[in-house]
């Protein structure tokens, strides 16, 4: 039976399409494949470059372009449009096949070499081509062909490479893109080209290119799947994974292994696939993030990708703190879990009894960052710790009258039996010493960069230590807690098991680098302590630039709020698509209600409720993480509000501290930012952040 495959390149002007005609193309497709001699349905086509593309009919008056392989039951559906465009699309378009990947590539003939004539007319004396740091030789060894090596030497500025997106083949436009942009020939290998073929390549045998390039055709399972498709553009990654992103998620590693990369990148993409692509396998598989919300977003993925209930009970998708609770509510009993404010109010009394020169939020912390982090049960080694980055700094006898402080409020918690959650974690820690078996062979972790010591600890005890055993998805730009860590002081060893994803899939370019600019020149570091880089983190989609607009007062802020959302809305931008994003709950609190007061159905995102469908979602900046939306207004960032004065130690008190302090509010700003597919709008009252001017300069 003959099948239709449908290229990834070409996806997105199907999408485009209108519904109607949509759906004849799911019904030629599905009669197509249905047919015992597909050669009756596809036309010759007169008059064209490469009798290798026929003609398919929708109806009376659209046509699609197929690419039928001399030999062979394997067709590709490239484009759908009205019989004289579709005809003018195809007629200078010519088929190759690459020496380097391998893969099939389409270009379109006619206007890459009127290009070239046209620019030996124009080059000036003076200009320098743009590629003239690249020998041939790397040219070559990156899969630029003749034709394209010829064109790319005129080039003396990346707009006359940009202008022919589209027209010349895909993967030798990344090269040259990634070449333009800075990216070294090596960078450029193991990013855009991705690998080479060690079969002899035959360039007229376009079957055996198409199967080197699975991740590029999808052959859709049914009527329903494709349609499905064509409404949810955004759920391709189900059937499409970049090859880095497919080698990341299918790999045996020998031990832990990571995947990073820039926002959008796809992380949770790979995260997703692995576990189920790990569940299928037979293994017992843990899905865990960071917070509820992010839970119930990987759940909801996670059913959209893989639809059997055998293999998704094998599936555990949870917060480290939900495991945690049910190992301890299992084998140790009945516990009464310790709320923020009635721990504050112990920390209180703590205070006034000894009375301390300390605040409840720097013992709180103390005891946190410090002696859970570091695991410390005496008063020895708590005055011998390290205390990097905490503010204050401590003399022998404050740190005895600290310790003191918390020897008390630890007694406390035993004598009442309260817990926190990173007390019921190093319980479960206790537990899992005592079980005969792991719970789970494999544990997979998104949104990693954020995670408390106790918590690693708890992940790397959930598995044993064997093949496979942890896959982290991080990205420490994106770091918005106070938990830096290195993965080897838990126990955990990456030993260069590490993929770094630079593909953009979310953002427009637009959006991407503005939000970029807000972190340059900031030193971070990833989870095994090396310094990482956003380089080579691009989107190939553009749109508009960010907005920027300043009110004069919260309320005119916020009137401007709702105009921009009802502009979204009018412009067919469903509610739900649109969030909100503010540095405090109270600010996007007022958001919702100031929406909710003009009639735009709004609600506020909370630790335990999800916005309702037909919702526009405002919240925090910290609960925006690992979302996204089509368009996102991030508000109240004025000067008073981003950087958040409470959250950041005075400079006076620890430089160290302070500046980690306003790394992290930057970071928060670059991942609302970054939650934006299409608009980002970006509005304060009063003067703007600081953190503003930075980016915009
Ligand atoms: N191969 C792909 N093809 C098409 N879309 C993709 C692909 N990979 C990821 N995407 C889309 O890109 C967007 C971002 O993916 P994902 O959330 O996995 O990125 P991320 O790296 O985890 O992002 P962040 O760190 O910012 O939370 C999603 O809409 C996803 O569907």
């Amino acid at each position: 039976m003959p099948r239709l495959g449908i290229h990834q390149d070409f996806l997105q002007d199907l999408i485009r399409l209108e519904r109607p005609i949509q759906q004849k193309v799911v019904e030629t497709i599905f009669k197509f494949e249905q047919s015992s001699h597909a050669g009756a349905h596809l036309e010759k086509l007169s008059n064209i470059r490469d009798e290798r593309f026929k003609s398919i009919r929708i109806d009376l008056k659209y046509r699609g372009i197929v690419l039928a392989p001399e030999s062979g039951d394997e067709f590709m559906l490239l484009r759908v449009d009205s019989h004289d465009k579709a005809y003018e699309w195809v007629k200078h378009r010519r088929v190759s096949v690459n020496m380097v990947t391998g893969y099939m590539e389409i270009r379109d003939d006619a206007i890459i070499t009127d290009t070239i004539e046209g620019l030996k007319h124009t080059q000036g004396e003076t200009t320098r081509p743009l590629f003239d740091h690249i020998s041939d030789a790397d040219m070559d060894r990156l899969g630029i062909d003749d034709q394209m090596l010829k064109f790319a030497r005129m080039l003396t500025d990346v707009a006359m490479l940009e202008a022919l997106d589209g027209k010349l083949p895909q993967i030798q436009y990344d090269v040259l893109f990634g070449l333009a942009a800075g990216m070294s020939p090596e960078e450029v290998w193991n990013d855009v080209v991705g690998g080479i073929t060690h079969e002899a390549i035959d360039p007229e045998d376009l079957v055996a290119a198409t199967q080197r390039m699975p991740h590029k055709v999808a052959l859709v399972e049914g009527p329903e799947e494709l349609m499905e498709l064509f409404a949810k553009p955004f759920a391709r990654w189900r059937v499409y994974l970049h090859p880095l992103q497919q080698e990341a998620a299918f790999r045996s590693y020998s031990g832990p292994a990571q995947v990073t990369g820039g926002p959008g990148t796809g992380k949770t993409v790979v995260a997703l696939h692995r576990a189920r692509h790990l569940a299928r396998q037979g293994g017992r598989v843990l899905l865990t993030t960071f917070t509820t919300t992010l839970t119930r977003s990987l759940a909801e993925s996670l059913r959209l990708l893989e639809t059997d209930d055998e293999v998704l009970s094998r599936i555990d998708v949870l917060t480290v703190d939900q495991v945690a609770r049910r190992l301890v509510d299992r084998h140790m009993g009945k516990f009464a879990l310790l709320r923020g404010d009635e721990e504050k109010e112990i920390w209180r009394r703590i205070i006034r009894r000894r009375s301390l020169d300390f605040t409840e939020k720097f013992l709180q912390e103390e005891w946190r960052q410090v002696v859970l982090a570091q695991e410390i049960t005496s008063s020895d080694a708590y005055l011998d710790a390290r205390r990097i980055g905490r503010g204050r700094r401590l003399g022998p006898l404050q740190r005895a009258k600290v310790w003191r402080a918390i020897a008390e409020f630890e007694q406390e918690l035993a004598d009442n039996n309260y817990r926190t959650f990173e007390t019921i974690c190093v319980e479960a820690r206790q537990v899992l010493c005592e079980l005969d078996a792991r719970p789970y062979d494999h544990v997979i972790v998104d949104e990693a960069q954020d995670l408390h010591p106790v918590r690693w600890r708890v992940l790397r005890d959930l598995v044993a230590e064997r093949p496979d055993d942890l896959f982290i998805a991080n990205d420490t730009h994106q770091r918005i807690y106070d938990n830096r860590i290195s993965l080897n002081s838990v126990g955990i060893q990456l030993a260069g098991r590490s993929t770094k994803l630079k593909i953009n899939y979310r953002t427009t370019e637009e959006i991407l680098s503005w939000s970029c600019a807000m972190l340059a020149g900031e030193k971070i570091l990833d989870l095994t302590g090396q310094h990482t880089t956003l380089t080579g983190c691009r989107s190939e989609v553009h749109g508009a630039e960010p907005e920027l607009y300043g009110a004069p007062t919260k309320s005119a802020e916020l009137t401007h709020l709702v105009e921009i959302v009802q502009g979204w809305l009018d412009a067919g931008v469903r509610p739900e698509e649109i969030g909100v994003a503010a540095r405090s709950e109270m600010l996007a609190q007022s958001a919702a209600e100031a929406l909710n007061r003009t009639g735009i159905d709004a609600g506020y995102l909370s630790r335990d409720k999800d916005g309702a469908e037909g919702q526009v979602r405002a919240t925090t900046m910290h609960r925006m993480k690992g979302l996204e939306f089509r368009c996102v207004a991030v508000i109240g960032v004025g000067a008073n509000q981003v950087p958040y004065a409470n959250a950041v130690t005075p400079l006076e008190d620890d430089a160290t501290a302070h500046a980690n302090d306003l790394q992290r509010e930057r970071c928060l700003l670059f991942v609302a930012g970054t939650r934006a597919r299409e608009r980002l709008h970006i509005s304060w009252h009063g003067a703007p952040s600081p953190f503003l001017n930075l980016a915009s300069r």
